[in-house]
């Protein structure tokens, strides 16, 4: 387990950029640091992946402190970068992994079928001894996720896994995080703008506000927890004229009744004793996003 207790850091002329804020992360399970830009998500990560100290607090894994900076720990962590960076074009995908295995002490035999099963991992082994300048953008971030496989980590840290990524190829990006925490128990960390992503890869979420944890649990409990309205039912009547007045705390437009979830047994019962038919029904739920902004906002106050 990694735990951080009371981080803070401040860059010279910047308020804290992080203020005393505590997490954890887990194997087999992904985390999401969400918050608007400025909000200090990159500070921590790299806090978290060691490239940063924390001014004051600490980071144990294991119950070690991350800034003894022991080899055990370095081979505990490893950061992916989002886009290409980072990446030498003019060299094989394996050529690649070779050198970043080296940074690492890995060589002979040993990093051989290291990167034989990383390059597996990812789906790139046909690849391997292509120039990477040939590759596609979801070869590219593939070879990413490669690289942060190299020294085998517990803990993945991800800033912005898919960004600028088609959606086919963001697609296949979170299959293999997905695969990494469940099948490889791999403890992940991302950050990312793309609400969707978080609520269909992340199990816990921390969302940061100017260096504060504003908010931290499941995306179901975000959206439990905020006072929001609740999921919307639409209901395509054959004739509003008779319901108009037994509804008055919903609305009606045109031959549409729009009421709240909870309310649909009842409605349904009434419409029917007033031989009223239902010709279409639509449910619009509430999304992390929209408690994402209601959060934003109450923050904001
Ligand atoms: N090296 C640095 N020197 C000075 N200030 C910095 C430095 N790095 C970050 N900051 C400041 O710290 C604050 C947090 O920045 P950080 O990059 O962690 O935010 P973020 O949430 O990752 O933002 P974004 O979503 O835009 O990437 C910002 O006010 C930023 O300007």
């Amino acid at each position: 387990m990694l735990i951080a207790k009371n981080i803070s850091k401040t860059f010279a002329k910047t308020n804290n950029a992080v203020s005393d804020i505590s997490l954890s992360m887990k194997e087999g399970k992904i985390i999401g640091l969400l918050g608007v830009n400025g909000a200090g998500k990159t500070t921590t990560i790299k806090m978290l992946s060691g490239l940063l100290n924390p001014d004051t607090g600490h980071i144990f894994i294991d119950d070690i402190e991350l800034t003894s900076q022991t080899k055990y720990l370095k081979n505990k962590l490893n950061i992916i970068p989002g886009g290409e960076r980072n990446l030498y074009w003019r060299l094989t995908g394996r050529e690649n992994l070779e050198y970043f295995g080296s940074l690492y002490g890995l060589r002979g035999k040993k990093c051989d079928d290291q990167i034989n099963e990383i390059l597996s991992t990812v789906q790139l082994i046909n690849a391997a001894d292509i120039l990477v300048e040939n590759y596609s953008k979801g070869m590219k971030q593939r070879l990413q996720i490669a690289r942060g496989l190299i020294n085998d980590p517990t803990y993945i840290f991800l800033d912005e896994p898919t960004l600028g990524l088609d959606i086919l190829i963001a697609k296949e990006v979170r299959q293999h995080l997905k695969h990494l925490a469940v099948d490889k128990q791999k403890g992940i960390l991302l950050t990312s703008h793309y609400i969707r992503e978080v609520e269909e890869l992340c199990d816990y979420i921390y969302v940061l506000d100017a260096g504060n944890i504003i908010f931290e649990g499941t995306p179901t409990q975000l959206n439990q927890q905020l006072t929001i309205d609740s999921d919307v039912v639409s209901l395509t009547v054959d004739d509003t004229t008779k319901i108009v007045g037994f509804f008055k705390q919903y609305v009606v437009s045109e031959n549409e009744l729009t009421i709240s979830v909870e309310s649909l047994q009842a409605t349904l019962a009434h419409l029917s004793s007033e031989n009223i038919s239902v010709l279409d029904i639509k449910i619009t739920r509430h999304t992390l996003e929209d408690s994402l902004v209601t959060l934003f906002k109450e923050t904001a106050k």
